[in-house]
């Protein structure tokens, strides 16, 4: 049995993924993290990380940045494998995760789903192809609670993205402050908000008399959920290593 500690379990992404580990056979939440704590968990809830007396084997946080340095401190101190989803991070807060993954095993991933990381591939080459002629822009929607825009996903598009081109493009962010035509340089992106949208992310390429868009529609959390519970048995035991969604595709296809 893998024992989870849940940090940000009280919340959306919390909520969904105690309800599958209860369901699944070899892992549990043992415990959970969380500064709102007016919820019945089936497992102790702590809102300090130091009060945390439950030994845990890999540590799952859908939570905020504002959380991060206190499972920094607890994972280091316990060598207890981190996972993270929460988005919106600084980069010098990923900067801090690529230091620590040198003593733990750290999973970070913007997006847990399988069937983003193929549009991540798929966008790339993509972008190879109609690097020169093509106008780059990511849209993304979000329900109306998300607190970071543009989403994580995005961002992490725009970076699979530039990484492919043989020159970096700039982002920009909505258009409203600029009074000047788009330049061959950029990369637009832009964030909806509104109702209950789980999540979704497209990509256009606008060219002269032609579009292709590529799009995926997360329908339920459960999708995201499933790649956190897949994670945490991928990362249990690993070695320290900084990891993603393609070392947990690799390794189990
Ligand atoms: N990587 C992925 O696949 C996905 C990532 N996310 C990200 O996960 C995060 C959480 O998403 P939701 O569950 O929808 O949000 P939510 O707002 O429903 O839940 C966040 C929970 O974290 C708690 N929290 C906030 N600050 C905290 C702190 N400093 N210490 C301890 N607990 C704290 C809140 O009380 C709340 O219960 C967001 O950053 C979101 O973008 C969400 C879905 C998928
Ligand atoms: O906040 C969310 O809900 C989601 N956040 C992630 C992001 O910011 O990319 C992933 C997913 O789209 C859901």
């Amino acid at each position: 049995m893998i024992n989870i500690l849940m940090s940000g379990c009280n919340g959306k992404m919390g909520q969904v993924i105690s309800r599958m580990a209860a369901e699944s056979e070899d892992l549990m939440i043992a415990a959970g993290y969380d500064k709102y704590t007016k919820i019945n968990n089936t497992y102790p809830v702590f809102d300090d990380l130091e009060k945390c007396d439950v030994k845990v084997d890999v540590i799952i946080d859908f939570s905020n940045p504002d959380a991060l340095d206190g499972l920094l401190s607890y994972s280091v101190k316990n060598k207890t494998p981190l996972i993270v989803a929460t988005t919106g991070l600084s980069p010098n807060q990923v900067n801090k995760l690529r230091e620590v993954s040198e003593a733990i095993p750290v999973f970070f991933s913007a997006n847990m789903s399988l069937g983003v990381n193929l549009l991540m591939d798929l966008v790339k080459k993509a972008a190879k192809v109609l690097e020169y002629n093509f106008d780059i822009e990511i849209i993304e929607k979000h329900h109306n609670q998300k607190i970071d825009a543009p989403s994580g996903t995005a961002l992490a598009i725009a970076d699979e993205i530039n990484s492919a081109l043989s020159e970096k493009q700039e982002y920009v962010y909505d258009r409203h402050s600029r009074r000047k035509k788009r330049s061959k340089k950029e990369i637009g992106i832009h964030a909806v908000r509104g109702g209950t949208i789980v999540g979704e992310h497209s990509v256009v390429f606008a060219g002269t008399d032609e579009i292709i868009e590529i799009n995926h529609i997360a329908t339920s959390k459960e999708i995201f959920a499933t790649g956190a519970l897949s994670a945490a048995r991928f990362l249990y035991n690993k070695k320290p290593g900084f990891y993603n969604m393609n070392d947990l595709i690799s390794e189990t296809n």
